[in-house]
């Protein structure tokens, strides 16, 4: 996931300039203390790249639920044994939920007042099989970036070059190859 968000970071100069003037603002130019729990809740923005990342490209494409006995759902009847696909990829880019879907666009999560409708955002799932590590994925990746970019400037070396993405089992989705230009900020 690290690797889609720095290819959308880097095709987007605008959101990375916003992302850099909050790390900026929060570490004032400290490269090297630690990150503490107030830094991360601070952390709005990167929170919403991460999110608009997962939103555009989810890594977990599909979602799956399984009935093993005969039940009626969205007004069809299923036999038992039936595995349903949910596709996440399809609903986080679906214009009846969102705002023009093909652009990446963090902003759309700084509303204050903005709440994705009903099972329109399920990057981690939802239910009671809803992904238990969402807030640890979330902490380490938000914390990640602001970690990164506050003390590297990273490039892509080639901007023409599509997302190389690879799906296993037509569920997980990665990224293949991704190259990147890292030097030291100044
Ligand atoms: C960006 C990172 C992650 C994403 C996108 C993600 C996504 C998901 C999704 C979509 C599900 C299926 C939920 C459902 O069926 O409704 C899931 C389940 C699960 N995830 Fe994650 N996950 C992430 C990170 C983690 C981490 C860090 C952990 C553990 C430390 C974790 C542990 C689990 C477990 C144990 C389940 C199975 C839950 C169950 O079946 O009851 N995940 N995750």
């Amino acid at each position: 996931m690290l690797s889609f968000i720095i290819y959308y970071i880097a095709h987007h100069p605008n959101v990375k300039k916003k992302m850099l003037e909050e790390i900026d603002s929060i570490f004032q130019d400290d490269k090297m203390r630690t990150i503490n729990k107030d830094d991360f809740y601070n952390l709005k923005y990167c929170e919403a790249i991460v999110k608009e990342t997962a939103r555009i490209l989810p890594i977990v494409h599909f979602n799956t639920r399984y009935i093993d006995k005969p039940s009626e759902i969205a007004g069809y009847q299923w036999p038992a044994d039936t595995l349903f696909l949910a596709n996440i990829q399809a609903i986080h880019n679906n214009d009846d939920y969102w705002e023009k879907p093909n652009k990446f666009n963090p902003d759309r999560w700084m509303d204050e007042n903005f709440e994705p409708k009903k099972n329109s955002f399920i990057m981690f799932g939802g239910g009671l099989r809803l992904c238990p590590g969402r807030k640890l994925a979330m902490i380490e990746l938000v914390c990640l970036i602001a970690l990164l970019f506050r003390k590297y400037e990273i490039n892509l070396v080639d901007m023409n070059s599509p997302i190389k993405v690879k799906c296993d089992g037509g569920i997980l989705v990665s990224c293949v190859e991704l190259l990147v230009e890292i030097k030291p900020r100044n």
